[in-house]
């Protein structure tokens, strides 16, 4: 069984056209592609909560940063869609530019308040450029559900609230973040790493995880934030572009674990910047 494949949004509208007439609850999960385990559990979470699973892959260039960046992106749609068919997804949509950005495209969606800080402030227009093909892969695909990991947590909130404030019909879904068994988060960055640097790759968790015991045992944030800002560079990232402690209901900066909170943190190992984040217990009072 393969994954049926589409490439143009007329096809895409007619395929869902049809499952419509069936009543079929509908959900969208939108991916860069070079999918792994992460990619697949939010398929799973998928196929678990609507009648059908409709996988998207766009490498978009407006959320790059840089040429190179959008050059070296792994695209493995091959590979990509036989991951797919065992799982059951329905169909793979890889638009062809022109359908996301057709010629005198103009529409920016932004995002304020909370595309700002942490990512936002280190990769200026990333959060324009995600709100943007996001809004558009929702209309497009008219789906009911959307899924989206933990592990880009910044992104979820930010779809969140542009879900919410333009009154999009379709529920937004975090899932947890899957990892390695060393920990490291699943990326499709992951495969730049050399084998030094996916040794140390690991130790950013391990350091956001002994930080948030500290911060759920009553430890102010700014002291213990730059001493694991001191330990990540220690362990062999080349610079830490933030850590931080935001509130988990709406990524608000806190200066104690006062309330469910999370521990931020985004670094380059070399040629490659990693991302991650962990849970930090409220401190009890
Ligand atoms: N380890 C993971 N666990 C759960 N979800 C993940 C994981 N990695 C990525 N995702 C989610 O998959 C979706 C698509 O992400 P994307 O295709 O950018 O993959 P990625 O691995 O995050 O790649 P990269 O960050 O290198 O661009 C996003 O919702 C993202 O949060
Ligand atoms: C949500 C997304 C598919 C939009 O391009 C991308 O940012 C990603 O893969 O996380
Ligand atoms: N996973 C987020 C996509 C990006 O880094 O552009």
């Amino acid at each position: 069984m393969s994954v049926p494949i589409v490439r143009t949004l007329a096809d895409l509208r007619s395929v869902v056209a049809g499952w419509r007439k069936d009543k079929a609850r509908i959900a969208v999960v939108p991916t860069m592609g070079a999918l792994h385990e992460g990619h697949l559990s939010l398929v799973r979470a998928a196929l678990a909560r609507a009648d059908r699973v409709i996988v998207t892959l766009f490498v978009n260039p407006k959320q790059f940063n840089s040429a190179a960046d959008l050059a070296a992106y792994p695209r493995t749609e091959e590979e990509d869609a036989d991951k797919l068919a065992p799982l059951g997804a329905h169909l793979l949509y890889v638009p062809d530019g022109s359908e996301i950005y057709p010629p005198g495209f103009a529409t920016t969606v932004s995002v304020t308040g909370v595309s700002e800080g942490l990512c936002g402030a280190k990769r200026p227009g990333h959060f324009d450029g995600v709100a943007t093909v996001v809004a558009k892969l929702f209309l497009q695909t008219g789906a009911d559900i959307a899924f989206f990991g933990e592990k880009d947590l910044q992104q979820l909130h930010v779809v969140r609230r542009m879900a919410s404030d333009l009154d999009l019909p379709i529920e937004i879904v975090g899932c947890p973040t899957v990892r390695e068994a060393d920990g490291l988060a699943l990326s499709s960055r992951n495969v730049r790493l050399s084998a030094g640097e996916r040794a140390i790759a690991p130790k950013l968790v391990a350091i956001l995880d002994e930080a948030a015991r500290s911060l759920s045992a009553g430890a102010p944030a700014a002291s213990l934030l730059q001493a694991a800002n001191r330990s990540i560079l220690a362990a062999g990232f080349r610079e830490v572009e933030y850590v931080e402690l935001r509130s988990a209901a709406d990524l608000a900066p806190l200066e104690l674990a006062d309330r469910p909170a999370r521990l931020l943190a985004a670094a380059w190992l070399g040629q490659t910047r990693l991302i991650d984040n962990v849970v930090v217990q409220p401190a009890a009072e």
